[in-house]
């Protein structure tokens, strides 16, 4: 099937308390170990592309990468999604060159102007068949080369996010309630260690999300910065020549519950980028002697390829939902 909106995910995602998985994607290998996994598990998937992602790949790289998937797995729904864009500009760009769904993130600008910029890329946006994603709120964490520091983050408020809605027609929204972009999402001083030993971070603000759905009824709620930091690969990493200290990220249990309520869109980047250098690391110390790339990409999509899979079933739940 073509690409599609994210219209018809949302609402069967909404109706079945579950979670679509919106995977980051920068380069071949990374497309088919998350479409492979998809396909296999019968789950519909958004692939989405940062202004980063467009900076390395190229947009037209990875709009034609994406129509490969498209074509390679025509038994699950795609959408081609822009992750974070910046401007008004950037947004346009996807719409016009072949993206179904686009996010305006004016999140750091005041409520306001936030409102004025998300409304005019939601008029240009529904011309042209795309729908939207915008966000309230600041999420700490690095993003675009940006950096939020703890102390300026925000979380979402409630009482903002029905005129934000009505006034700009966006489709879905991002909110912030305590997660965080890239694999630092906690400090350990911030975390309690449970019967295992184990470093159990703060919960997320689920009072918040409650109150946000509340008051938008049958809205798709979005969570940016939902990756988990599987501590295999964390331990991966620094076995074999890397330097990832107190890497946290937010406990699975926690994405299960908010995928169980209005959260239809699940953002995952930095395990897929753990994964991957987990495995080169590990592949490139055990086989100095190796150069082939063929070798090292192979085993790094393949464990992209598990983690996924391991996402859709266990903790998204979209696994057969396609
Ligand atoms: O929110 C994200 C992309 O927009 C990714 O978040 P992570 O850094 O937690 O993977
Ligand atoms: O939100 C951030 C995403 O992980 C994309 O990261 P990037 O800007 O480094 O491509
Ligand atoms: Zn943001
Ligand atoms: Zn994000």
């Amino acid at each position: 099937m073509p690409l599609v909106t994210s219209t018809e995910m949302f609402k069967k995602a909404y109706d079945g308390g579950y979670a679509i998985g919106a995977f980051n994607v920068n380069n071949m290998e990374i497309v088919q170990g998350i479409t492979e996994a998809c396909q296999e598990e019968h789950a519909p998937v958004i692939l989405q592309v940062s202004k980063g992602a467009r900076a390395y790949a190229n947009h037209t790289y990875l709009v034609k990468l994406v129509e490969a998937a498209v074509e390679c797995c025509p038994d699950i729904p795609i959408v081609l999604h822009l992750d974070h864009g910046p401007d008004f500009e950037t947004c346009k760009s996807c719409i016009d060159g072949g993206f179904t769904s686009v996010m305006i993130d004016a999140s750091g600008k005041p409520f306001a102007e936030n409102i004025e910029i998300t409304k005019k890329v939601v008029e240009y946006a529904h011309d042209h068949g795309v729908v939207v994603e915008a966000e309230l709120g600041t999420l700490a964490g690095i993003e675009d080369e940006v950096k939020v520091a703890a102390h300026e983050a925000s979380y979402t408020r409630p009482e903002e996010v029905e005129e934000f809605v009505s006034k700009t027609g966006c489709d879905s929204l991002a909110i912030a309630i305590g997660t965080s972009h890239g694999a630092y999402k906690f400090k350990p001083e911030q975390c309690t260690r449970n019967e295992k030993g184990i470093l159990v971070p703060p919960p997320l603000r689920f009072d918040v999300l409650e109150e946000v759905s509340k008051r938008l009824p049958g809205f798709p709620i979005v969570l940016h910065g939902s990756s988990s930091v599987p501590q295999e690969y964390v331990k991966m990493v620094n076995e074999f020549g890397g330097q990832m200290p107190n890497a946290i990220g937010v406990p699975e249990e926690q994405l299960r519950q908010a995928a169980k309520l209005s959260v239809c869109k699940i953002n995952i980047d930095s395990d897929l980028r753990l994964a991957m250098t987990g495995t080169i690391r590990k592949f490139m110390a055990e086989h100095p002697d190796k150069f082939d790339p063929r070798e090292y990409l192979k085993p790094a999509r393949a464990n992209i390829k598990e983690l996924v899979r391991h996402k859709l079933v266990d903790v998204l739940g979209c696994a057969g939902k396609a």
